[in-house]
C-alpha cells in the first residue's frame, strides 16, 4: 500500500501550497507575490496591519476571490481547475459572516451539515453542542444570540465537516478570556486530534503567541518577515510578539542578520525569507 503514496500525490502535498499569489483591485495590489506551505498539522498565523492584504489572501484560498496571477495548491488540488475536490474538506470561521437571523442554531448547522454531505447530521450537531457548550441555546433563533454565543456557534459551523484545514479569522472574538482561552484549548486539541492545519488570522498577539507554530508578516500585499513566533521575538530582539508586530508595522529598524543567515538566504527565492523581508520593508 505504501507504493500507492507517491510522494507527488496528494496525499503528500503540504495542506497549502501557494506561489506568486497576486490580486490587483484596479491600481491597487492587494496582494503582490505571496508564497508560502502550510504543512498539515501545522497552524500559521497571518498578520499584518490593516489593508496588509490577509483578508484578500484567505478569500482567494476559499475560492471567494479569483487571482489576478500565480498558483494555489488546496490539499493537493489546483484552485483554478479543481476547487470543489479542495473545498468539501475544508472550513472557514469569521466573525463577520452572520447566519441567516431566523433559523435556529441546530437548523442552521443542519443546513451546513447537509450541504457538506455529513452523513450523521444529528449525532454531529450533538457532539458540536456537547464540546462547544451550545446545549443550553441550540434551539434558539440565530439572532437572539450574545457575540460570544454566536462565535462558539461559528466555530460549530466551521467544525460540522471536520475539516482537514481551518481558517479562522479572530477565532475568539467578543469572548471573555476563560472562554478565550477555552476555545484556545479546543482548537489545539481539535488540530492534534485530526492532525488538521489551521491558518489562523487573528489581531490577538497573545492568541498568535499560543496557538502559531509559525506566522507570516504581511504589509502592503507581501509577506516581509515569517517564522515561528518565539524565533521572530528573539531575531527582534522584543519581548512579545505584539512588540514585533508593532516593529515591522512602523517600519522600526531590522535588527542586524544573524551571522551566516545573510549568505545562506541571499538570493533565495523561497516562500518568505530574509532576503524578501529586506526588500519589502
Ligand atoms: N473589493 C475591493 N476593491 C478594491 N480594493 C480592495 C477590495 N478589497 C480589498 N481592497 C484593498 O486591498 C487592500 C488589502 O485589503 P485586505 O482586506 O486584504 O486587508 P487586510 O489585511 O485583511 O486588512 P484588515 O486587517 O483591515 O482586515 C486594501 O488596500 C484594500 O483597500
Amino acid at each position: 500500500m505504501m507504493g500507492l503514496q507517491s510522494s507527488s500525490g496528494p496525499d503528500a502535498s503540504p495542506a497549502i501550497r501557494v506561489r506568486g499569489l497576486a490580486k490587483r483591485f484596479e491600481a491597487v495590489r492587494a496582494v503582490d507575490g505571496v508564497s508560502f506551505d502550510l504543512a498539515r498539522g501545522e497552524t500559521l498565523a497571518l498578520l499584518g496591519g490593516n489593508g496588509a492584504g490577509k483578508t484578500t489572501t484567505i478569500s482567494m484560498l476559499l475560492g471567494l476571490i479569483i487571482p489576478s496571477g500565480g498558483t494555489i495548491e488546496v490539499l493537493g488540488h489546483d484552485m483554478a481547475t479543481s476547487r470543489h475536490l479542495a473545498l468539501a474538506r475544508v472550513n472557514f470561521q469569521s466573525p463577520y459572516v452572520d447566519l441567516p437571523r431566523r433559523l435556529t442554531v441546530r437548523q442552521n448547522l443542519a443546513v451546513y451539515a447537509r450541504l457538506y454531505g455529513v452523513p450523521d447530521v444529528a449525532g454531529r450537531i450533538a457532539e458540536l453542542a456537547r464540546d462547544l457548550d451550545l446545549a443550553g441555546f441550540l434551539d434558539r433563533p440565530a439572532g437572539q444570540l450574545s457575540a460570544g454565543q454566536k462565535t462558539r456557534v461559528g466555530l460549530a459551523k466551521a467544525l460540522i465537516n471536520t475539516p482537514e484545514i481551518l481558517f479562522l479569522d479572530e477565532p475568539t472574538a467578543s469572548l471573555d478570556p476563560d472562554t478565550a482561552d477555552w476555545v484556545r484549548s479546543y482548537l489545539e486539541r481539535y488540530r492534534s486530534a485530526h492532525g488538521a492545519a489551521i491558518l489562523l488570522a487573528s489581531h490577538n498577539m497573545h492568541e498568535v503567541e499560543r496557538l502559531a507554530d509559525r506566522v507570516l508578516m504581511m504589509k502592503g500585499g507581501r509577506v516581509v518577515d515569517e517564522g515561528p513566533p518565539a524565533a521572530l521575538i528573539e531575531r527582534y530582539g522584543r519581548r512579545t510578539m505584539e512588540e514585533v508586530f508593532l516593529a515591522i508595522a512602523r517600519g522600526e529598524p531590522m535588527p542586524p542578520l544573524p551571522e551566516g543567515d545573510a549568505a545562506a538566504q541571499a538570493g533565495d527565492g523561497a516562500p518568505g525569507g530574509q532576503a524578501g523581508r529586506r526588500a519589502a520593508v
